[in-house]
């Protein structure tokens, strides 16, 4: 049995003695009020226990990493077909570009870019009657845990500057690619990547791409087997926006981070994991979250290579 609690203990311990590096994000500017000095890790096991260190019980926003989430419901709900209006091919490019948008005509590339979860917010629109209930009560389930909210102070401040995104939106409306009101698949987008979690709370949720669509507790099924190893390939291929590459190479699994600062990481079959650390790359991802995985998957060979 792996001694996840010791190296987790050890690699924490060992980062707090480096020099950290990178900026909160400031464009949505409730993000930049946040401590970046932060720094979370919880590792759930396939046995569901828990090994973690640091400020893993403090809540932040999820931002992009609930794209996975959304990704995964429509998924779940129209199969295939989704793909006909949203790509799987990385991008290369940033999470919010938009002249790779206007080549590909108003279909993303893939749905871990901005154009792809609001796309995907859209199609949410369409199958459920109330998506936001639908998207926390999945989060709570697969937490085991019902004090998972939406923020309205982060949601109205990203809304407030979110010029970039309604560029993107517009565009694809009129590509066709949007079917509902711009603004009303907007406040979904925002509000969805406003949601406050730990990280514990995020590593129980990301259990069910450990445990091929099945929740921690195996008491419910979100995806297919088949589903959810493709979700797992976009993750590893798109997860990171420009820097998926060296994701790949650096930690060697699928994963998906967000501008609040948290990554978290799968390893089929065995863990989840989360990483909090609100300072990030130029990449847009956590600095200090992406040495914990690699120096944690060099250390315990847990890799998908
Ligand atoms: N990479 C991210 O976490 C970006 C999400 C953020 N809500 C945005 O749209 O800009």
């Amino acid at each position: 049995m792996m001694k996840y609690g010791e190296i987790i203990d050890h690699i924490y311990q060992q980062l707090l003695l480096e020099k950290n590096y990178g900026h909160v994000a400031a464009y949505i500017p409730e993000l930049a009020t946040v401590d970046s000095e932060k720094f979370g890790v919880c590792l759930i096991d396939r046995d569901n226990q828990r090994h973690a260190v640091g400020d893993w019980q403090e809540q932040f926003s999820i931002q992009s990493i609930i794209k996975v989430v959304t990704l995964s419901l429509a998924y779940q709900k129209l199969d295939a077909q989704l793909w006909q209006r949203v790509g799987v091919e990385p991008s290369g490019t940033p999470f919010n570009n938009l002249s790779r948008l206007e080549h590909d005509f108003g279909i993303p590339r893939n749905p871990f870019s901005n154009a792809g979860a609001i796309v995907v917010c859209d199609v949410l629109m369409e199958l459920f009657s109330d998506p936001r209930e639908v998207v926390i009560s999945m989060l709570r389930t697969l937490a085991a845990d019902e004090n998972i909210h939406y923020t309205q102070a982060i949601a109205a401040s990203e809304k407030s500057e979110g010029y970039r995104n309604m560029a993107l939106a517009y565009f694809m409306k009129s590509m066709g690619n949007i079917k509902h009101d711009v603004d009303d698949v907007l406040d979904l987008y925002f509000d969805v990547c406003s949601i406050g979690v730990n990280c514990e709370q995020l590593a129980r949720i990301f259990m069910f791409l450990a445990k091929h669509g099945r929740s921690a507790d195996d008491l419910h099924s979100y995806l297919s087997r088949g589903q959810a190893k493709r979700i797992n390939a976009i993750m590893l291929t798109c997860g990171f926006y420009d820097e998926a590459g060296d994701f790949a190479f650096r930690v060697g699994l699928p994963g998906k981070s967000g501008v609040g600062g948290g990554i978290v990481a799968v390893m089929p079959g065995e863990f989840s994991l989360a990483v909090w650390s609100p300072r990030l790359n130029e990449k847009g991802n956590s600095y200090r979250g992406l040495r914990f995985l690699e120096h944690f998957t060099d250390a315990t060979q847990q890799t998908i290579f």
